[in-house]
């Protein structure tokens, strides 16, 4: 492989197989029997901060062994730690390994990076916050979210700010296929519902700027402003307001903030690998021709999604959400 080819692997790819002839030799590193576990909450040039065992008053900052190679480390990552974990200031410990993920965001490609990247790792839930107006809700933007969400392994949650201003009963029609929990919020009422679906789980949240996000986390996590400061400045002094952060929530759980994503890396992802997120229309779908993008005609002429529907396996509405969803992947839908 070339080093080109090597760049353009996806870092969570990269499976560390410790075969006999991995082991560490040196007896100064006896496989990391002490490492402790934690999960990274906040990433910043180089250094990571760690919450140990996940407890939020326990965050140590760590700088990546040398033997992680080119394993990718972000916000949500469960890693282990060496050295010295005690989080006093100005000192640093090791991050000697990472675990599998059970899950990934990835943001795209731009111009400073040619390389779709994963961005939060681990998260059960991705929150779409989108306003009812002001500014006006993009289908194109919740559907793009919801591609990513589904191939990613994120369970996703709509959540429509800024109730007083517009009634939510078209978009929630829109998703109604979709199994899709859709929650009201508005910034003159607490967020209980939603505090609820965040309870004791790790959660991501992605909107448009001016959507009502830091309303939001700011009524979910009541020192997020502080709490922000103090997981992305590690040790180093700025802090870059377009790092992502995991926010611990008063009941326990995380939300995680990605100011810096403005849109998911979708070029990946295959049709199959939506579908697969649609009981019913997945077991279908296998009857389909090799290579089918399940659009039906034009697109692809012998889809047999159909049937589907015509088995009584899943409604005509969800099908027609589901390709709506494939369209967008494909870059069919107007862009946000
Ligand atoms: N009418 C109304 N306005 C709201 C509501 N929630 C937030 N806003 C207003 O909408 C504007 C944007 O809110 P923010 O919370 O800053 O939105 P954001 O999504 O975090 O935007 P950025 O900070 O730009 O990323 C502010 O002027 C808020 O006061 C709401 O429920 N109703
Ligand atoms: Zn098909």
């Amino acid at each position: 492989m070339s080093r080109g080819d090597w760049r353009r692997l996806d870092e969570s790819d990269v499976r560390v197989r410790p075969g006999k002839g991995s082991r560490p030799r040196s007896k100064r590193r006896p496989e990391h029997a002490d490492a402790e576990r934690a999960m990274v909450v906040g990433v910043d040039r180089g250094r990571w901060t760690c919450a140990l065992d996940g407890d939020p008053d326990r965050l140590v900052t760590a700088m990546r062994a040398r033997e992680m190679g080119r394993t990718s480390v972000v916000i949500g990552d469960q890693v282990e730690l060496v050295g010295d974990t005690s989080g006093t200031p100005d000192t640093l410990s090791r991050l000697v390994r990472r675990a599998d993920r059970t899950s990934v965001l990835r943001r795209t490609a731009d111009d400073t990076d040619p390389f779709e990247r994963v961005v939060v790792a681990n998260a059960e839930q991705l929150v779409i916050v989108t306003a009812l107006a002001d500014p006006p809700p993009r289908s194109g933007f919740i559907d793009r979210c919801l591609v990513a969400a589904y191939a990613g392994g994120l369970a996703p949650v709509l959540c429509l700010t800024k109730s007083d201003l517009a009634g939510p009963e078209e978009l929630i029609a829109t998703y109604a296929e979709l199994d899709l929990p859709v929650l009201v919020t508005r910034s003159d009422e607490e967020p209980t519902e939603l505090a609820e679906r965040l309870d004791n789980r790790v959660s991501a949240l992605v909107g448009h700027s001016g959507v009502g996000k830091s309303t939001l986390v700011n009524k979910l996590v009541p020192d997020a402003n502080r709490l922000t400061g103090v997981v992305s400045a590690v040790g180093k002094g700025r802090h870059t307001s377009t790092s992502a952060v995991a926010l611990p929530l008063p009941e326990g759980g995380w939300v995680v903030d990605t100011p810096g994503i403005r849109s998911f890396g979708l070029a990946h992802i295959t049709p199959n690998d939506i579908v697969a997120a649609f009981p019913g229309l997945a077991e279908t779908a296998e009857e389909c021709p090799p290579g089918c993008g399940h659009r039906g005609a034009p697109e692809d002429p012998d889809c047999v999604l159909e049937n589907a529907v015509t088995e009584g396996l899943a409604t005509e509405g969800r099908l027609l959400s589901l390709r709506r969803l494939l369209a967008s992947r494909a870059g069919t839908v107007e862009e946000y």
